[in-house]
């Protein structure tokens, strides 16, 4: 049976990744609290938090690279320090910038399989999937931000691994880049692969990842799909603009709906059709000079979400919610 089939069985199965419990101290300082979540074959998971959520750690707990206070993570069903041939079950990018600028991307390939164990012949498929082919006998040194990511996610891929671990992989990437990322991620998912990417943004994520775990200040917020994220949290107001805003803001008011100033003397009308706004402005006999249905965008439910956990956030001007 090829790699791929066996992947592909195994979506359904046991989570590729199951992070239990998982506590991380420094000291005196908690900074992952409990986590517990699972990355699925098959499906692109976006890790999403503020700075100092949390997520560089916990990447690093199930990679092995850090040890749990308390919890456990299991990587296809074992912690990873029991892996037998660790880089077949998980390829990372933790540091794009890791490669020595003097060496070849080839080069620099050759030594990340050479010390993994796995095939030379490996590292010609790699480049060629990550479309490094025609840059494999140049200097890493010379590299654009985008082809270091590129070269990265090519080691992450030597030992053709089940779980795909990527830290912040849109960082210097242009549009472009972005769409080569989806495109790439998605067939390795369609492939039976568990991908997990880390990232602050949501927009980002929005276009890469099928699933989401977002965390705040070491916390679980949420484990969704994006769309059940989007159907839960996108919220939906109406903006409209009278001359005569006292008037309409009473009459909305009386009937029941909470109305906020928006910008440039408009109202914000929350929870609200535009057809409902309309009527009760005809109703009142108020002229109306605008009316749009205005859909919350994804980043702002996320800044929503994390608002108390944002390490050292401000809080935003003329905040309305
Ligand atoms: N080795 C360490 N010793 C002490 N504190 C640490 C250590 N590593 C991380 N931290 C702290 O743990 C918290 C979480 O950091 P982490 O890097 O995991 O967050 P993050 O979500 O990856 O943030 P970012 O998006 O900024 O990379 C931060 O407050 C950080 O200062």
């Amino acid at each position: 049976m090829n790699r791929d089939s066996e992947a592909a069985r195994g979506a359904g199965d046991a989570p590729a990744v199951e992070v239990r419990g998982l506590v991380k101290a420094y000291g005196d300082r908690t900074v992952v609290k409990g986590l517990t979540f699972r990355v699925r074959a098959g499906s692109v998971t976006g890790f999403l938090g503020p700075n100092g959520a949390g997520k560089s750690t916990t990447l690093r707990m199930i990679l092995g690279l850090d040890r749990p206070t308390a919890g456990e993570v299991l990587v296809a069903g074992r912690p990873y320090g029991r892996l037998t041939e660790p880089l077949r079950h998980v390829g990372a990018l933790l540091d794009a910038g890791a490669a020595h600028p003097g060496r070849t991307a080839r080069d620099h390939l050759l030594c990340v399989a050479h010390a993994g164990r796995l095939p030379r012949a490996r590292v010609d498929e790699v480049l060629a999937q990550v479309g490094l082919e025609s840059a494999a006998r140049r200097r890493v040194g010379g590299f654009s931000l985008g082809m270091r990511q590129r070269l990265g996610i090519a080691g992450a891929l030597l030992g053709d691994p089940e779980v795909l671990i990527l830290d912040e992989p849109v960082n210097g990437l242009d549009p472009e880049g972005i769409r080569w990322l989806r495109h790439f991620l998605r067939g390795l998912a369609d492939r039976g692969r568990a991908v997990l990417i880390s990232s602050h943004l949501m927009t980002e994520t929005a276009l890469l990842a099928d699933r989401l775990v977002v965390i705040g200040r070491g916390r679980l917020l949420a484990d969704v799909s994006m769309a059940e994220f989007a159907a839960e949290h996108g919220r939906s107001r109406v903006r409209v603009r009278t001359d005569e805003p006292e008037r309409l803001s009473q009459a909305l008011a009386r009937k029941g709906l909470r109305v906020v100033p928006g910008d440039g003397g408009a109202l914000e009308v929350y929870a609200a059709e535009a057809a409902g706004v309309g009527r009760i402005a005809a109703h009142e006999g108020v002229a109306v000079l605008e009316l749009v249905q205005v859909e919350d965008s994804l980043e702002e439910a996320f800044m929503r979400m994390t608002a108390d956990s944002v390490e050292y956030g401000g809080r935003p001007l003329g905040e309305v919610v």
